[in-house]
């Protein structure tokens, strides 16, 4: 493939956001930010508050920002979810923010609802790709039964039998034991897609090629996970050693 071809072949598959502002309320979370990601693993850590979420929101089309542009794949990112419904997948912060029925295979059936599979069918696949997980037994259950992991590991099987290009997993790890955990790093591992994890159990990204840390809405590091992990940890070691500020 010529070298120009090549370049725009990459551009087509990576996600874009140039000299954004992101006003969440009456609060600016993002001043010109630009980013190019297209690194297969990414991770995003920084401190509460630092945006990794509102990150999410916006390469999801959920928040629109005020100046500049967020494209996925060479789409903007508001049209994705219309135009190419099963690009983006985004496995959110809270559960109960991505669930929407009451049982488990009826939300794994509404997953494949953008390949235009008929519902009928649709459930079937869900109980199969359950069965291929062991948990053949979950398939009826009410969400309503089951506990806080058990429903973000219902909502990471929703993405994982969506198979969207584009993985964002908003700290995914927050509420699994550890044999969750363990399965979650498997599944990252093994996933072909472009994955996206926030987290702050920095073990989960240390060993990605590439690791943003982003600090009050702007860039502070970005390399390879082990350095930046490293130095954000150092960071907040030195920041630890502070004596508490006096309460106002
Ligand atoms: N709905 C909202 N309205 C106004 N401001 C918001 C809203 N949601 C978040 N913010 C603000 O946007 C900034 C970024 O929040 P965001 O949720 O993206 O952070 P985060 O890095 O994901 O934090 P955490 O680690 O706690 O999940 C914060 O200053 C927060 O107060």
């Amino acid at each position: 493939m010529p070298v120009c071809a090549n370049w725009r072949a990459k551009m087509g598959r990576m996600l874009t956001i140039q000299d954004v502002t992101l006003v969440r309320g009456s609060h600016t979370v993002f001043s010109a930010l630009s980013l190019n990601l297209a690194e297969p693993r990414i991770g995003l850590i920084g401190d509460n508050g630092a945006g990794k979420s509102s990150l999410f929101r916006m390469v999801c089309g959920l928040d629109l920002p005020r100046v500049g542009s967020v494209q996925v794949h060479g789409l903007p990112a508001h049209e994705v979810s219309a135009k190419r419904p099963g690009l983006v997948g985004m496995l959110f912060q809270n559960p109960d923010d991505q669930i929407i029925f009451p049982t488990v295979e009826e939300e794994l059936a509404l997953s494949l609802s953008p390949s235009g599979m008929p519902r009928r069918e649709a459930i079937g696949h869900a109980r199969s790709f359950l069965q291929t997980r062991q948990l053949a037994h979950w398939g009826a259950r009410s969400i309503s039964s089951l506990s806080q992991g058990q429903r973000q590991h219902v909502c990471w099987l929703a993405l994982l039998i969506a198979a969207p290009q584009l993985l964002l997993l908003d700290e995914p790890y927050a509420s699994l034991d550890l044999p969750g955990q363990a399965r979650l790093t498997q599944d990252i591992a093994q996933a072909s897609q472009q994955v996206i994890v926030s987290t702050h159990a920095l073990d989960h990204v240390r060993g990605f090629g590439r690791v943003l840390w982003l600090d009050q809405g702007a860039v502070r590091a970005d390399g390879p996970g082990h350095s930046v992990c490293a130095a954000y940890q150092a960071d907040v070691a030195t920041r630890s050693a502070l004596p508490a500020p006096a309460l106002q």
